[in-house]
């Protein structure tokens, strides 16, 4: 998969050639491209934005820069990824459907985001997906680009060391996480529950089960639909 980030602050994403996607890298399963928007600003201050037309507080991106980069880029064909507040919830199925493309392309805004025509133009040529971390308003678009990278990359073939573990994890089946525990077996006074001790796997499975349900039922009831309040799901999906 290859992958590339048009934003003003390049060194903002230099953690991601750390840990998971460095390894990625090395191997040559990944291609990160970082570009300074700026190289495609050609005036004196290389200046990449304006006041908005129908006024109003703070600046715009212009869209010259960003259509210089998309043609010496050639981004057609490509999956362009615009971190926006009023983009599509990011989840975990959207993260899995991203894991599918050849190349995802990511527009990183600052001041009050994106001229429409950026986006309006791209999706002439690509695939545009106008994604939000979270209800809450960031700085910029680096923080979620790197959240949505790491959420992505992660689930590549070859990337993960234990695949196993992908499929148990938080959202995959629908529920939250159960409760994880190691050595020692007492500690402070705190026990480890017993059936995990047991050597029980069909009990313990059940057990982790119920856990999971319990704290999603807690904190996120949105999330459980009946079928999940049962038995062992059968990997039953909720989305
Ligand atoms: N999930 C999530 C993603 C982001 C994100 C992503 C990309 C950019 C680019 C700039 N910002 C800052 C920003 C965005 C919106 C406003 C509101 N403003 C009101 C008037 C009309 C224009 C917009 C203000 C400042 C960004 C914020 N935040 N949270």
């Amino acid at each position: 998969m290859r992958l590339d980030y048009l934003t003003i602050f390049p060194d903002y994403l230099a953690p991601l050639r750390l840990s998971l996607p460095g390894k990625a890298i090395e191997s040559g399963l990944l291609d990160l491209q970082v570009h300074d928007l700026r190289e495609w600003a050609h005036d004196r201050h290389r200046t990449v934005d304006d006041t908005p037309y129908g006024g109003g507080a703070g600046m715009v991106m212009k869209p010259q820069p960003f259509g210089e980069a998309f043609d010496e880029l050639a981004i057609d064909g490509a999956t362009v990824i615009v971190t926006t507040p009023s983009g599509e919830p990011f989840t975990q199925a959207l993260a899995r459907e991203l894991s599918t493309r050849d190349r995802l392309v990511f527009l990183l805004g600052r001041y009050e985001g994106i001229d429409q025509r950026v986006l309006d133009h791209a999706a002439t040529r690509a695939e545009v997906r106008e994604i939000s971390l979270g209800d809450y308003v960031l700085n910029g678009g680096e923080v979620a680009a790197m959240a949505i990278t790491e959420a992505v990359v992660r689930l590549l073939p070859g990337f993960m060391g234990n695949a196993k573990s992908l499929l148990e994890e938080s959202h995959e089946d629908g529920l939250l996480e159960y409760p994880v525990y190691t050595k020692p077996a007492s500690w402070r006074d705190l026990e480890v529950p017993k059936v995990l001790l047991s050597g029980d796997h069909k009990r313990i499975a059940q057990w982790r089960h119920e856990q999971a349900v319990v704290r999603t039922s807690v904190r996120r009831p949105d999330l459980l639909h009946a079928s999940q309040a049962t038995g062992l799901g059968e990997g039953e999906k909720w989305e």
